[in-house]
């Protein structure tokens, strides 16, 4: 998909977003219709009326369906970890990734749960991306070469792409990237991630802020921010969610990390993330400031922080209900139930 011959890598990323689709209006305004019409009064689904007619629009059908749920797993090692900015060692992130092959995770459970699939996509684990205090993590043409390792998410088919991740170090890593985009103070964006307090949480505030600081002059570019102050895992679900886009599969993000990688899109172009729900709210403090500035209104909010896509993969399950009520309900008249 990125193999123009001449131009910078990241020119092929733009011309992308250039063209992003929108969603079919005509199969969503017969959902719309058909929503009008089901044995209930009317909005009393509340959220899952309005899910029903979105997945209508981004699946392009009256009646949409859920059968092959994925969620996309994305692991990468950092850096900036060799600061002391989590609680755990890196290595957990290679284990963790055993332990999701292995079926053990929380996330393999949820996935159990609702029928969906899982994909672990291993980052070069062996080779961290430089701290991001002292280096950009990735050059532009790695930076767009992950983005395309990302869109390989879409290589099953899937008919909803839930996104997760998993990366000692990466809360570091998605502050500096919401403090780069956003500006403000870097105290704001930090949280405690795996559980930083103390030392550990003041060494990680002082690497987001110097890490800002160091690419300062550079801020206006989201593509920029995504591959000085980001890492591997980041950029590939970036690529992820631009993918879907252009295939009109509706994604779900997961919580403070996938989000991240959803902000630089939208950095980009205001459209960039239509075709995305937001799946939870994390118990990351910041998260939800950012969804709020994405315009996303969190579909559960059950103090969830462990990331790995276990609250995109729970909310599966409203959105095959809602989908469910959709398209099995009877209309008034077939129910024979009279209206108001
Ligand atoms: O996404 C979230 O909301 C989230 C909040 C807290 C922690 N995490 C997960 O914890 C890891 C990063 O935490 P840390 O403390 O090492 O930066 C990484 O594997 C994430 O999946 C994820
Ligand atoms: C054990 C553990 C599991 C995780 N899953 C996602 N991030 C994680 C971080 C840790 C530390």
């Amino acid at each position: 998909m990125l193999r123009s011959a001449t131009g910078l890598p990241f020119d092929d990323i733009r011309n992308l977003v250039a063209q992003m689709p929108g969603p079919d209006l005509a199969a969503r305004a017969a959902a719309s219709a058909r929503q009008g019409q089901l044995v209930k009064p009317p909005g009393a689904l509340g959220r899952l009326e309005e899910i029903a007619l979105f997945i209508a629009g981004w699946q392009g059908r009256e009646i949409p369906q859920v059968n092959r749920p994925t969620v996309a797993v994305f692991a990468a090692t950092h850096g900036v970890a060799g600061r002391g900015v989590s609680p755990y060692p890196s290595e957990v992130t290679k284990q963790m990734v055993a332990t999701f092959t292995a079926g053990k995770a929380a996330v393999n459970q949820i996935c159990g749960v609702f029928g969906a699939g899982l994909r672990v996509f291993d980052l070069a684990l062996d080779l961290p991306t430089p701290d991001i205090v002292e280096q950009d993590a990735l050059t532009e043409a790695e930076c767009a070469a992950t983005m395309a390792f990302g869109m390989e998410a879409l290589a099953g088919e899937p008919d909803l792409l839930c996104l997760g991740e998993m990366g000692i170090g990466n809360t570091t890593v998605a502050a500096a990237i919401f403090h780069g985009l956003y500006g403000e103070d870097a105290a704001d964006w930090v949280g405690p991630g795996t559980g930083a307090t103390g030392e550990v949480l003041e060494r990680k505030i002082a690497a987001v802020r110097a890490a800002v600081v160091r690419a300062r002059g550079h801020l206006d570019d989201p593509l920029e921010v995504l591959r000085k102050l980001g890492g591997r895992e980041v950029a590939a679900m970036a690529g992820a969610i631009l993918a879907a886009r252009m295939q009109r599969v509706p994604v779900v993000l997961d919580g403070y990390v996938v989000t991240a990688a959803a902000a630089v899109l939208k950095a980009l172009d205001p459209r960039a993330l239509d075709h995305c729900l937001a799946g939870h709210v994390s118990a990351e403090p910041a998260h939800r400031r950012v969804l709020e500035r994405l315009g996303l209104r969190p579909l559960l909010d059950l103090d969830m922080r462990l990331g790995e896509g276990s609250g995109a993969a729970l909310s599966i399950g409203v959105i095959k209900s809602a989908l469910a009520c959709h398209g099995g309900m009877a209309t008034f008249a077939e129910a024979g139930v009279a209206g108001a």
